[in-house]
């Protein structure tokens, strides 16, 4: 069936691909394969939503973390349009460089919290000593 799709020896750029990320035109990049799941859209189990969402990168990791079954990845071949230029797109995400940010925002909160617990009860004294002060002198 993938014959007559066509373009079958194309090779695509991310940048090509992502071109088609609309409900009228929907590309998707699977495992290094490029496919044109616009006919599919309205037939996909799982929604036209998510589908649309995962145009415009590497969508291997949305696709494989829904655990398809071998069904679902035997329709894959119905829609292949070409193949990617793998230098266009980095296809194993960057846990690492993606979790820095987390880690210095929860490094920040962290020291927040501890000059909170040091500056609260400081506070506290203070008011107390405040008030006796107040007090006493009235
Ligand atoms: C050409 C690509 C795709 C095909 C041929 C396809 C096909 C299917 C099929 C046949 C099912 C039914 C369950 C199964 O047999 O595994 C399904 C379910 C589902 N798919 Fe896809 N899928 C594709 C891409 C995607 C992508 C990229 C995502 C996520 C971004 C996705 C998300 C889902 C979800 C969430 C379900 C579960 C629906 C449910 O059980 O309620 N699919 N898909």
């Amino acid at each position: 069936m993938g014959s007559t799709d066509g373009g079958n020896g194309a090779v695509f750029t991310l940048a090509d691909v992502s071109k088609h990320n609309t409900r009228e035109d929907c590309w998707l990049l699977i495992n290094d394969k490029v496919y044109d799941v616009t006919k599919f859209l309205d037939d996909h189990p799982g929604g036209d939503e998510v589908l649309v969402t995962a145009t415009g990168k590497d969508a291997t990791n949305d696709f494989e973390d829904v655990g398809h079954s071998t069904t679902a990845r035997a329709m894959l071949d119905e829609y292949f349009v070409g193949n990617i230029n793998t230098s266009t797109v980095s296809l194993k995400p960057n846990y690492a460089a993606l979790k820095q940010p987390q880690d210095n925002q929860e490094k920040g909160s962290d020291l927040l919290i501890k000059l909170l617990q040091f500056l609260v009860p400081l506070a506290i004294l203070g008011l107390a000593f405040a008030v006796r002060f107040y007090t006493k002198s009235a």
